[in-house]
Formats: C-alpha cells, structure tokens, sequence
C-alpha cells in the first residue's frame, strides 16, 4: 500500500476562483483539524496564488480557533527582516496580522542577521530544531495542510529541479545560496518535509505552468518536476486554473 493518500485535481473557472475555494477548504480543514486533534498546524507559501489564497482566508475565517493554530512557512527568502520579497512579511500583510494569532504561533525562518544567522544554512539549522520542538518524535510536525505555489519549471517552496534541495534525503530544512530564481539566498523545507504533511495542496494558475502540471500530476521524477514528490500522507489536490489545467488528460 502506498505511503500516500489520493491525488485530486480540482478545476476551478480562473485564478480568483482558485483563490476562494481554496481559501473556503482551508478555513474548513483547520476547523475539521481542531474538532479532532484540538490544535491546527498548517505550512504557507508565497507566491501570487499563494498569497492570493490567505487574502481571502483573512475575509473569510468563519470558525477558526486562532488560537489553537500553528503556522509555518515552506520556504524563505534569506534577506533581512521586514524585507518585502520575503513570504512571512506578504503573509502577515495578507493574512496573519488581520487575526488574532499569538506571535510565538508564527513560526517564520529566521532572516539575515536574525537570531545570529549570517547564512541559509544556519537558518535552516534553526528552523530544524524549531521543528524538532513541534513534532512529538523530535523530526517535523505532522502538518495538517502543506500549501504550495508552483514555478513554471516545477519548482515547489525553494526546491528546483537538479539541485542538491530537491534531492535531500534526510534534512527536513536546508539553505541554498544558489537558487536559480533570485534571491539566490534561500531557506526551504525538504520533500521529506512536505511528505510528511496529511494533506499537500498545490496553488497553481496560468498557461506557463500548463506543461509542469502534466508532467507532475502524470507521475514525473521529483528531480526533474520537483512538483511530482509533493504528496501527502492522507491526499494531495492541485487546484487549478483552465490555463494551468490544459495539458492534463481529458478524463
Ligand atoms: O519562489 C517562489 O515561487 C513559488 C511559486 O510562485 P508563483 O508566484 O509562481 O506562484 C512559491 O510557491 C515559493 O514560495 C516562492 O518562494
């Protein structure tokens, strides 16, 4: 038996559409999380529909116990604080400064020059441990919903296709200061990471992602389509839009 809920794709009539339903399934697991296991944890990511789905869950968050809610981020651009290309400064302006979510509950990567880190590589060394303290078998958290953006090459959090990120084995964070998408200087959680997460969606609109849809949907090496490797324990949905969507089988 695979290791591995279903994988679902749910078609939606254009980006904003994705956006809201979305944002209406993740307001809707965090209240499921809670009713069954009293505490929620739910893994952001950046990136336009990323960013898009949290607007619309700060407009929403009909039930959400804010106060039972971890956050986490799936990755980070390794600048200083407050930058404004960096994913926790475009979530809390989207979402998480517009409820009412303790601070010590947003567990952001550190960013340059925070709690001593001069490299990614010490970040992800920080955010390891954090993540250790959250997980009862001192690894990473079961996370209830991993969101996810993807690139028009593949790539999901800071993990591109051939590279030393994607092919990690073992380290649930790593730092990268090559990444082919500026900033070079990033932080990400691994496939290992987001593997372990119950539910795994990915957020994804426009014809540029068309071609990376298939191939991951359709089962591609995770080293070639990092987007392939994202799945979750209990099940995985591609939301997407009729761009994103065109290259799939008709059935
Ligand atoms: O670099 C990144 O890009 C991806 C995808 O972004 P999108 O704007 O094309 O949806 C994003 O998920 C990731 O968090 C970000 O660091």
């Amino acid at each position: 038996m695979s290791e591995f809920g279903p994988v679902d794709v749910a078609k939606f009539a254009d980006a904003d559409a994705v956006a809201k339903a979305a944002a209406s399934e993740f307001v809707e697991a965090i209240v499921a999380a809670q009713r069954e296991r009293v505490q929620a944890s739910v893994v952001l990511t950046g990136g336009g529909t990323g960013i898009a789905v949290l607007e619309h869950v700060g407009r929403a968050q009909g039930g959400i116990d804010w106060s039972a809610v971890n956050v986490f981020f799936g990755d980070e651009r390794f600048l200083p604080p407050g930058h404004p290309d960096r994913n926790e400064v475009q979530a809390r302006a989207a979402l998480l400064d517009l409820v009412p979510i303790d601070a010590a509950r947003v567990h952001t990567m550190p960013a340059l020059g925070e709690d001593g880190c001069t490299t990614p590589e010490e970040s992800a060394a920080r955010y390891a441990e954090m993540l250790a303290q959250h997980s009862p078998d001192g690894t990473v958290p079961a996370f209830d919903v991993h969101l996810l953006g993807m690139g028009g090459e593949g790539h999901i959090n800071s993990l591109f296709p051939h590279t030393d990120a994607v092919r990690e084995e073992t380290r649930f964070v790593v730092g990268l200061d090559d990444s082919p998408k500026p900033p070079p200087a990033r932080v990400t959680l691994t496939l290992p990471a987001i593997q372990r997460a119950r539910q795994v969606w990915l957020l994804v609109t426009g014809a540029a992602k068309a071609d990376a849809v298939a191939a991951a949907v359709g089962g591609a090496d995770p080293q070639e389509i990092p987007a392939a490797g994202a799945r979750g324990r209990e099940r995985t949905v591609w939301f997407v839009d009729p761009a994103a969507a065109a290259n799939l089988p008709k059935s």
